[in-house]
């Protein structure tokens, strides 16, 4: 089995949570049927090493210098695949987004080892209305950073691609909702 096809059955068997009635607050304020909890498998050591090395496959040919996004899913997400990346002699660095600057210290809003300049690719677990995908590729542009595009594992299909096309940042999900599910 590839690593695509393990991901969507671990998907299956770990991460999707359906109902009959709409129970699943999303962070957008909306209510749902369903919810995929992805962390389930992002902080999982299998899951962690697929995660990794799919989306290594599917930005080393744009050469990034870093992959990175909001706290607190893109995190484990931007680890697996700079790991990856360093296994596979092509190095690519993790950076984080907070949601608010730090109020102290720094007072930085992106931590990592990434400068102006740099071209970078977004990732994120899911992608509902893109809010939180968003927000990290604009305050990574305003940093300085250059946006490649914006990665999701799953995209749930309620306009997250449209929003995120409409500022003008590409997009990549590795799978799509109606692959897992008829709505
Ligand atoms: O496309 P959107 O409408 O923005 O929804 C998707 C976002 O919601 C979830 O994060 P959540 O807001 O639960 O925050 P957390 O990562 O801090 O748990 C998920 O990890 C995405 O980041
Ligand atoms: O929209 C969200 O907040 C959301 C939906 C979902 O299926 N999974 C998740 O982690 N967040």
């Amino acid at each position: 089995m590839d690593y695509r096809e393990r991901l969507k059955e671990m998907i299956n068997e770990r991460a999707l949570k359906v109902s009959d009635r709409p129970i699943f607050k999303l962070s957008s304020g909306k209510m749902s049927t369903y919810y995929m909890d992805l962390r389930t498998i992002t902080l999982d050591p299998e899951g962690g090493f697929i995660i990794g090395n799919l989306i290594f496959e599917m930005i080393k040919d744009r050469n990034p210098d870093a992959v990175g996004g909001l706290t607190l899913g893109a995190d484990p997400i931007s680890y697996a695949t700079a790991l990856i990346s360093y296994i596979n002699r092509k190095p690519i660095k993790p950076f984080v987004v907070r949601k608010e600057p730090k109020g102290h210290g720094t007072g930085k809003q992106i931590e990592g080892n990434v400068k102006p300049g740099e071209k970078v690719f977004i990732v994120e677990d899911v992608v509902t209305t893109a809010g939180s995908s968003l927000k990290a590729a604009k305050v990574a542009r305003d940093f300085g950073l250059e946006i490649l595009g914006i990665i999701a594992i799953v995209d749930r299909e309620e306009g997250g691609e449209e929003n995120i096309r409409k500022e003008g940042f590409d997009f990549f999900p590795v799978f799509k909702i109606s692959e897992f599910l008829n709505r």
